[in-house]
């Protein structure tokens, strides 16, 4: 449990950094949209989370893209069954290749670029084509945690400090093997307080 719960959240949030490093208009419009909704007096909590739809974007973004568990954890057929068109037998291991799903080109524009506008589109319905909790009976019963906390952290992290690569050159997005999908570069970059942390993080 502490497992699936840390790691996970924690490689999410570096992936989402890192996409927010080498696309500087999105950063922009999240600090903006916190901002906008928040002001300068109030540090991001819990119930702000469901008022900032563009921070949302951006995780369900990083987690299509940088699934922490990209093929899920094994299944096993409870019985005979067919998915797919294919016949699977009693006892037979299942594993689904989310990663690969959430970069379909049948499924998706422009599978391989970072959009987090594609989650903001009234009317479309996505739940079925982006899978990073899994789907059904045995899906992760931390999702609602695990957004947001990550939430929370990526929102104030943006809301606090002014963020600076160390180089010129863009964030390295190599994905590197493990469980849960590090990045192979573990992301390096520098920070400065902004003014709104005086008013609330300094009592
Ligand atoms: C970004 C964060 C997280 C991601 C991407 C994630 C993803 C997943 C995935 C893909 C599964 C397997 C679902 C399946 O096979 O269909 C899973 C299972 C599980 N997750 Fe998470 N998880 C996250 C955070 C958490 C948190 C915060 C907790 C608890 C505090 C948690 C607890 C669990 C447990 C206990 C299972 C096993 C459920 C079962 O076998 O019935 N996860 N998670």
């Amino acid at each position: 449990m502490v497992l699936a719960g840390t790691d996970t959240s924690a490689v999410t949030l570096e992936w989402a950094i890192s996409n927010l490093f080498n696309h500087p208009d999105v950063l922009k419009r999240a600090r903006a949209e916190l901002d906008a909704q928040l002001g300068q007096e109030h540090l991001v909590d819990e119930h702000d989370i469901s008022r900032l739809p563009y921070l949302q974007s951006i995780i369900s973004e990083t987690l299509r893209l940088y699934p922490a568990a990209p093929i899920l954890l094994p299944h096993f057929s409870s019985d005979d069954c067919t998915i797919g068109g294919y016949n699977v037998p009693r006892g037979t291991m299942v594993l689904v290749n989310a990663w690969a799903i959430h970069r379909d080109p049948k499924l998706w524009d422009d599978p391989e670029s970072f959009i987090p506008e594609r989650f903001g589109r009234s009317g479309d319905d996505l739940s079925s084509q982006v899978m990073p909790f899994g789907l059904g009976r045995r899906s992760c019963p931390g999702s609602g945690l695990a957004q947001r906390t990550v939430g929370l952290t990526l929102g104030s992290l943006i809301q606090c400090f002014d963020w600076a690569r160390v180089s010129e050159k863009e964030i390295d997005m190599t994905e590197g093997k493990g469980f849960t999908m590090p990045k192979v570069m573990p992301l390096e970059v520098m920070c400065k307080a902004r003014p709104i942390i005086n008013k609330v993080l300094i009592v």
